[in-house]
């Protein structure tokens, strides 16, 4: 038996360029949106109702690029450039990380994730089974992918890919397709070229696409073209990589040329505007991206470098630095900021029906409470959700049709077990 209820007295932000809100109705049945427009839609009147009174409700929010475990190391080496945060923090205690850790982590993580309004995530990390039942667990929407550093000997290489490939067979599809997969060499910096081609023809047999972190510092690009005659996106262009649908994270320092090859071979860029600030990594050049047709969409990074996970947060950061930055206050306008973080994370991570609302689209949709005076006047929702609101203001969340945060709550998560947890898996790292 299907399940319909019909949200009356809402206010929706479709996002049509003419008229990016309207006030009405949305019916849900099952997983899916039904209907959605101001009039009420035929033979609804016996239908289950949700007053939607006071109420924004938009598509859920896409974080296209994170290491969620990581929240066991917010705080733990702030203010360090990237590659002495790695190689002098984040590695010696990733090291020590075991499942339960990674575990313990991740909940933590998708707990803040919900309650700010993510309803997808892509998450690249190791012991990634425990991902997957955070996942599973919680009702979030997920893209998966096994990072995969090749700094070490050859047969530890060769296990570490058959791990990537054994989950990504396991996960691929898995909570009722909540969850996919993707193929994931962790950088250029960290996976040596035949080690790359072998990841790609990975992707290639069992048809996922791919994802890396890329030019995120000009250092790694420096040593990219020391160590092998070209800058990254040619490296990897030469390596196969942009031959499958592919995402990068970061993308902080192209060239003109660098921007027009992501564009022909429809990489998508996932833009990480506070982890960047934080590392001091550089400003990603997302007008130009954008202006050249690439598909830009929005990540937190990991906890560790950002330093928390709220997606309105990224959103707001995108819609104002490339206005600093360009001295073009048009740059990047609010309405496309806000679609950089819903519309185009979705089609980054490859989600056909996710990221709009609008008839047809899977159910997944947040309600932000606009009775609050910074939603005050009642004048341009999308400005006041991009340039006003936060994450405390997330009301509801639903995903895949069902509640999973109701008036700032998570239901399906124990968050004074979580929290409790997590101070204890950090002390135990501390320890060990
Ligand atoms: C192999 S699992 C993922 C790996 O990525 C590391 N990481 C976290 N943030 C960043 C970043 O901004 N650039 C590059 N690598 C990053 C994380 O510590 C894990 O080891
Ligand atoms: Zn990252």
């Amino acid at each position: 038996m299907s399940r319909k209820w019909l949200i009356k007295n809402g206010t929706f932000a479709v996002m049509n360029p003419e008229k990016p809100v309207i006030n009405g109705y949305m019916l849900v049945e099952d997983n899916r949106i039904q209907y959605i427009g101001e009039s009420l839609p035929e033979g609804t009147e016996d239908t289950d109702s949700f007053d939607g009174s006071g109420l924004l409700f938009l598509p859920g929010l896409v974080n296209t690029h994170g290491h969620a475990a990581m929240s066991l190391l917010r705080g733990y080496g702030d203010d360090l450039a990237l590659q002495v945060w790695l190689q002098e923090k984040m590695w010696p205690m990733e090291a020590k990380f075991t499942g339960e850790d990674v575990y313990k982590g991740t909940a933590l993580s998708v707990l803040e994730m919900l309650k700010g309004g993510t309803t997808t995530f892509l998450d690249m990390y190791d012991h990634m089974d425990q991902v997957g039942k955070v996942a599973e667990q919680s009702g979030i929407r997920a893209v998966l992918t096994r990072g995969v550093i090749g700094l070490c000997p050859p047969e530890v290489q060769t296990a570490k890919l058959q791990d990537a490939v054994s989950f990504a067979k396991q996960w691929h599809g898995a909570a009722e397709g909540r969850i996919t997969a993707m193929m994931s060499p962790h950088a250029p910096y960290t996976c040596p070229p035949d080690y790359i081609e072998k990841i790609v023809q990975a992707a290639h047999d069992l048809d996922l696409p791919l994802h890396t972190h890329m030019s995120e510092t000009r250092a790694e690009v420096e040593q990219n073209v020391r160590d092998y005659g070209t800058r990254p996106v040619e490296h990897l262009l030469k390596l196969g990589l942009f031959s499958r649908p592919s995402l990068v994270a970061h993308a902080v320092h192209l060239t003109d040329e660098e921007i027009a090859i992501l564009a022909e071979h429809r990489v998508g860029v996932s833009h990480n505007p506070g982890s960047n600030l934080k590392l001091a990594s550089g400003i990603a050049r997302v007008v130009d991206l954008l202006k050249a047709g690439v598909t830009v969409s929005l990540g937190t990074d990991g906890p560790a470098s950002n330093n928390n996970l709220d997606m309105l947060e990224e959103i707001r950061l995108a819609a104002l630095i490339h206005k600093g930055v360009s001295g073009d206050p048009t740059a990047v306008p609010a309405l496309e900021a806000l679609k950089m973080g819903t519309e185009y994370g979705a089609k980054s991570l490859f989600l056909q029906d996710v990221g709009r609302l609008e008839a047809g689209m899977k159910a997944d949709f947040i309600a932000l409470n606009t009775e609050q005076a910074h939603f005050l006047p009642k004048t341009d929702f999308i400005s006041h959700t991009v340039y006003a609101a936060g994450a405390k203001d997330v009301e509801h969340v639903w995903v895949d049709g069902r509640q999973v945060v109701k008036h700032g709550e998570c239901l399906t998560l124990d968050e004074e077990r979580i929290r409790f947890e997590a101070q204890q898996a950090f002390e135990g790292l501390l320890a060990r």
